[in-house]
């Protein structure tokens, strides 16, 4: 953990502590392990969507998890050095949680720092048993009507308990009018508090809107007001960190998909800032395929410089290369001069998407 003042004029975040699990997440090196979308609360501002909200589902970021195996390529393929646990309440599924916190240590050693979320004031058995697995850290989230009177609470016992057990545990929650008061008790037993600055989120708009927040402008989805509530709970002092909306979009998001464009990049792909990737794609009839491959050996194209997918192998059908941009651009422009026609007719694209397998396209263009 480390102690100092950080203050982002960009987003918006200020803090004077970040536990580690939040190092690595401001790093966009945590993977997000959502376990089970149950939740025996029911937060006005709870902001699960209808994909995950009540169902028994486990994501791993953005990939569905259906074996072990998920969980642990997920976290190869962006090089994650921690994860976070979240949910809905992923303690309804304390035995997953063990499973998975022993799965990711036993894979990626002691140094994945694993951290939980969760709304549940764990007992003491359930505390040693995360600790056992090898949990480095906790935030509760208690229900916003114990915020005046957590002193003696039973969130009270089970930071205490986690402390005493080696885990680093703290308090997150949303700014919301009186985190002051949570801020007052964290300073007093000396843990950390992470401030969320409240989001609006499709789901739970209407009752946001009902209980009075209202958006700070139309470009994002941050709550007009949340952030003065955190800056008066950072002048009572003690551990805090408020984590603005635009920095998890903005900072995290893309860093994280940097990282992961960096360790699952082709040779021939090119990585944007954003994180995203640019690549050139041909489609042609499988037919020619193998004419094709013998044309690009003539151009002196290197094999590492493309990649031909036919999965299924069929001549009737179209196959794809894909390649590097500037690669299809310079093929595109041949064809178009020499008109060529010996490959019957062959597409040019240019794509952009997201790094991930299949990951969301944000363009694609056909350049010849
Ligand atoms: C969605 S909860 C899931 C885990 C657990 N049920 C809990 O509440 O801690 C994860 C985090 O989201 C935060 N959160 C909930 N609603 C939010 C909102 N509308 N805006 C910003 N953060 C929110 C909570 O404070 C919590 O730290
Ligand atoms: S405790 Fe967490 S998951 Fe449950 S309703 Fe509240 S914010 Fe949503």
């Amino acid at each position: 953990m480390s102690d100092f003042e950080f203050e982002d004029s960009n987003s918006g975040s200020f803090a004077r502590f970040l536990s580690n699990g939040c190092v690595s997440c401001q790093k966009g090196a945590k993977m997000v392990l959502f376990v089970t979308g149950r939740c025996y609360r029911d937060c006005f501002y709870c902001p699960l969507s209808d994909e995950r909200k009540d169902r028994d589902v486990v994501f791993a970021n953005e990939r569905p998890v259906y074996l072990d195996e998920d969980i642990l390529e997920e976290a190869e393929s962006m090089n994650a050095e921690g994860t976070g646990i979240t949910g809905g309440e992923p303690l309804l599924e304390s035995g997953s949680v063990l499973h998975y916190i022993s799965l990711l240590k036993s894979r990626f050693g002691p140094g994945h720092h694993i951290h939980l979320y969760t709304s549940i004031p764990a007992d003491n058995d359930m505390i040693q048993k995360l600790a056992a697995a090898g949990l480095d850290e906790i935030r509760f989230h208690p229900p916003t009507e114990m915020w005046e009177s957590l002193v003696g609470s039973d969130f009270e016992a089970s930071i205490r308990t986690a402390q005493a057990a080696g885990i680093s545990a703290g308090i997150e929650i949303p700014a919301l009018p009186n985190a002051v008061d949570v801020a007052v008790f964290a300073k007093k037993i000396d843990c950390f508090l992470n401030l969320n600055e409240l989001e609006f989120s499709e789901n739970n708009a209407d009752a946001m809107k009902e209980h009075g927040f209202s958006l700070i402008d139309n470009e994002s989805n941050a709550v007009f007001g949340s952030r003065e509530i955190a800056r008066q709970a950072y002048e009572v002092g003690g551990k805090i960190n408020f984590c603005a909306s635009r920095y998890k979009d903005a900072v995290q998001l893309r860093l994280r998909l940097i990282r992961t464009a960096v360790s699952s990049a082709r040779p021939f792909d090119e990585i944007t800032a954003d994180g995203t990737i640019i690549y050139g794609k041909l489609k042609i009839q499988s037919v020619f395929l193998n004419d094709f491959a013998t044309f690009l050996e003539d151009l002196e194209v290197p094999a590492e410089a493309y990649e031909i997918l036919d999965p299924d192998g069929n001549s009737d059908d179209f196959a794809v290369v894909e390649t590097a941009a500037g690669i299809a651009e310079e093929l595109a422009e041949i064809f178009r001069e020499d008109e060529i026609s010996d490959f019957g007719e062959v597409q040019f694209w240019l794509f952009e998407r997201y790094p991930f397998s299949n990951g969301f396209v944000v363009e694609s263009s056909r350049i010849y």
